[in-house]
């Protein structure tokens, strides 16, 4: 098998195994066996919960450069009909984390074998769907000791065609905040509404007022979204409900308008209570920083990729997509790119099927941005 074949076969073996945030067992054990194939002279691993931290040591290092690969899947029944599709039921790595890795293990492969001047420190980092990982490994003991001179990690893109990259200095991605509303009326018989207080209705009615939070309360100019992803409420058809639970997320374009959007929430959500007469309580589930990219680095990068490979680099818009790996970028200079993966269906979807020659050409790529950062 050839290698780019090989890191196919990496990514399609993870990609049967998808498993959701801290619970990477599967994915972990087989990261780890493949390492473990590999010469170990130079290589050093650390556990860390489910996610790991892989050095390969320099021979005369004056830095350390950091790749990080998130390595969760999502609670999403697959539905590709591909020959290698989840075989965890209502699981799928639906945003790319199987390309991310393969990605991942494909540079350790090509540079595990010769001596290189600086570390190199891997990052598989658990749970970036949620509750999220990058903080915690941040805080952890075996970074701080490992702790990186720059950071780098890359998102498929199903929007882009193979071949192409997409980034830009500043803001890349939004500040997000998870949205969990309980309410809790009084049910009763569907034949007598006035004897209760109606958890659908006034659930329903909450979900249109929240969408005024963007449409009258953020300035137009400074986008912002409330998604509710999930209403679950009733026992059923003939009883009125005596409860109601909304799910959704936050994203803003500063963590200014993020307070901005949750304080017209929390008064919103006031109203709920005093005109159905319930109770309601919120929850802001997990956060994330805004991925802010280091303009220096990001513009060398882009430089270094149009002038040196024949990559078609694109400078992108930001996005409303959240990603933990704002809280690394928090900390250590570094930055973050799209690698066009040419899909059909968009991530999140049951049908994402990326363009699998992606893999061999963000491991190209990567290699060749590491050697000429003197690596
Ligand atoms: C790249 C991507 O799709 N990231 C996720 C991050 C989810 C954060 C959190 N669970 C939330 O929903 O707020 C995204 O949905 O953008």
């Amino acid at each position: 098998m050839n290698t780019a074949n090989q890191y196919i076969q990496i990514r399609r073996d993870l990609h049967k195994i998808p498993e959701i945030g801290f619970q990477e067992f599967k994915t972990q054990a087989y990261l780890l066996s493949y390492l473990q194939s590999l010469p170990q002279e130079h290589i050093e691993i650390k556990k860390w919960k489910t996610g790991l931290f892989v050095k390969i040591k320099g021979i005369m290092p004056d830095k350390t450069i950091a790749y990080r690969a998130d390595i969760d899947g999502l609670p999403i029944t697959e539905n590709t009909n591909l020959p290698f599709s989840s075989e965890h039921e209502g699981m799928m790595h639906a945003c790319g984390h199987d390309f991310h890795m393969a990605i991942a293990l494909g540079l350790i492969s090509n540079l595990v074998h010769e001596r290189i001047n600086d570390d190199l420190l891997f990052i598989f980092q658990p749970a970036e769907e949620g509750p999220g990982g990058a903080e915690p490994m941040l805080e952890s003991d075996e970074m701080k000791e490992w702790w990186p001179d720059m950071v780098l990690a890359l998102h498929i893109a199903p929007e882009y065609p193979v071949g192409t990259i997409a980034t830009r200095e500043g803001l890349l991605f939004a500040n997000t905040s998870e949205l969990f509303i309980d309410l809790k009326g009084k049910g009763g018989h569907a034949a007598y509404p006035h004897q209760t207080n109606d958890m659908i209705i006034a659930a329903c009615s909450l979900v249109s007022q929240l969408q005024t939070v963007i449409s009258r309360n953020v300035d137009p100019l400074d986008s912002s979204v409330i998604t509710i992803g999930k209403i679950t409420g009733g026992t059923v058809q003939n009883i009125i409900a005596e409860n109601a639970r909304l799910e959704g997320t936050i994203r803003t374009l500063s963590p200014e308008s993020m307070k901005i959007v949750k304080n017209r929430i929390e008064s919103l959500v006031k109203g709920t209570e005093a005109g159905f007469q319930c109770e309601a309580v919120i929850d802001y589930g997990s956060m994330y920083h805004q991925v802010y990219n280091h303009s220096a680095l990001t513009s060398e990068f882009m430089k270094f990729a149009e002038n040196n490979t024949d990559m078609e680099v694109i400078e992108c818009r930001e996005a409303m997509t959240g990603e933990d790996f704002g809280y690394m970028l928090k900390e250590i200079p570094g930055f973050m790119f799209w690698l066009g993966t040419n899909s059909e269906y968009g991530l999140h979807h049951a049908k994402l099927n990326p363009s699998e020659s992606a893999i061999d050409v963000a491991i190209t790529l990567i290699e060749k941005y590491l050697r000429y950062k003197g690596v």
